[in-house]
């Protein structure tokens, strides 16, 4: 899988190619769904096919201030949609200048000039070019112009239509598992482990806190089952998996202030994961942040906690 930045990363001779657009947040199932179909319609048509996305999110470039929760950083996105088949994903910088385009403009230098689309895949809700001026009909009319052909894929379902905005909803109310279901994966919140108050060992649970970077979709304050990966380090755990009990919130039981994410890794207390980068994904919400009257009470609840943690990784790696 070929990743470029531009379009000027475009080798010259680059072939024929089936695109499909977004900003991909998440690469939910829908997003999936859209990208396979992408991908098949390569196939069928002898081209490559191509993701194009978007960076920074567009909506924080058109009205400053508005970027939403990020479910994926750039990276993550790359990688999933390079799983989903696609020969190549080209990141498109979003700037004032490129949002002001018109339709033709951007099929015409973007996907046409360079990328020589021999097929468009879309949403059936895309939206393109200035002032969002661009739908799926203003695509099959340049198709019929620049000789491809315009495909929009229908939103796919799971009781509601699956949409970014949706899985950020189910993050915000805490319904890791609902937020699950449209992403056909764990969310994953990723960043560096930091050092915390020092507290955790302490109680009986070391906690590794996380530091993710400014926008990520944090799910609500908590207590979550799900697990925790060393992603990169210099530390012999990298690519290591464990089942962990996740707490979101500002430790009210200590009068804390900051919001943090930590999470403890199932029955280990041999790790020194400091300074490494790691993701924690989310499957069940456990219950809400309490304010506990004494640090012992705290402790028998993270006892329970912890038994419910290990109950559903477990039931889940037997189901897969
Ligand atoms: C499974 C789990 C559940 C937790 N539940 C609560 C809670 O309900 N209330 C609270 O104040 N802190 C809760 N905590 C957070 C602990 O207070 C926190 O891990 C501890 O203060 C360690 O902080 P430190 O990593 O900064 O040292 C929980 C932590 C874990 C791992
Ligand atoms: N089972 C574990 N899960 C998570 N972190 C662990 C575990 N065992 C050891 N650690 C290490 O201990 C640190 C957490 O200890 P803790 O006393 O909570 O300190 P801090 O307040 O700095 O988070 C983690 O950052 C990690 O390096």
């Amino acid at each position: 899988m070929r990743g470029w930045h531009g379009l000027d990363d475009v080798p010259e001779d680059w072939g024929r190619s089936v695109v499909t657009i977004g900003v991909f947040d998440g690469v939910h199932r829908g997003h999936q769904q859209m990208v396979g179909r992408a991908v098949a319609l390569a196939h069928t048509l002898g081209a490559a096919s191509v993701a194009v996305t978007f960076e920074p999110h567009p909506d924080e470039v058109i009205r400053p201030g508005s970027h939403p929760p990020q479910l994926t950083q750039q990276r993550r996105r790359t990688e999933l949609l390079g799983a989903l088949g696609v020969d190549a994903v080209c990141v498109l910088p979003f700037t004032l200048a490129f949002s002001r385009m018109s339709p033709d403009e951007f099929v015409q230098t973007a996907l046409v000039d360079r990328l020589h689309a021999a097929g468009v895949v879309v949403g059936e809700n895309f939206r393109f070019g200035h002032k969002a001026a661009g739908d799926l009909e203003t695509l099959r009319t340049l198709g019929e112009k620049y000789d491809f052909v315009a495909v929009g894929v229908p939103l796919v379902s799971d009781g509601e239509a699956i949409s970014s905005t949706l899985v950020r909803e189910r993050l915000a109310a805490g319904d890791v598992a609902a937020a699950a279901e449209a992403l056909g994966r764990p969310h994953r919140v990723e960043g560096v482990v930091v050092r915390g108050q020092q507290r955790g060992r302490a109680l009986g649970f070391p906690t590794a806190n996380v530091e993710s970077p400014p926008y990520t979709a944090i799910p609500a304050d908590g207590v979550y089952a799900g697990w925790l990966q060393v992603t990169q380090s210099p530390s012999p755990h990298e690519g290591q998996r464990w089942p962990a009990a996740i707490s979101i919130g500002t430790n009210p039981t200590f009068s804390g202030v900051e919001r943090t994410v930590e999470a403890y890794a199932l029955d280990r207390d041999d790790l020194d994961l400091y300074g490494a980068h790691v993701a924690v994904d989310f499957g069940l919400r456990l219950r809400d942040t309490l304010k506990f009257a004494s640090i012992q009470a705290l402790i028998d609840q993270m006892h329970a906690d912890v038994d419910e943690a290990r109950d559903f990784t477990a039931a889940e790696s037997s189901a897969m």
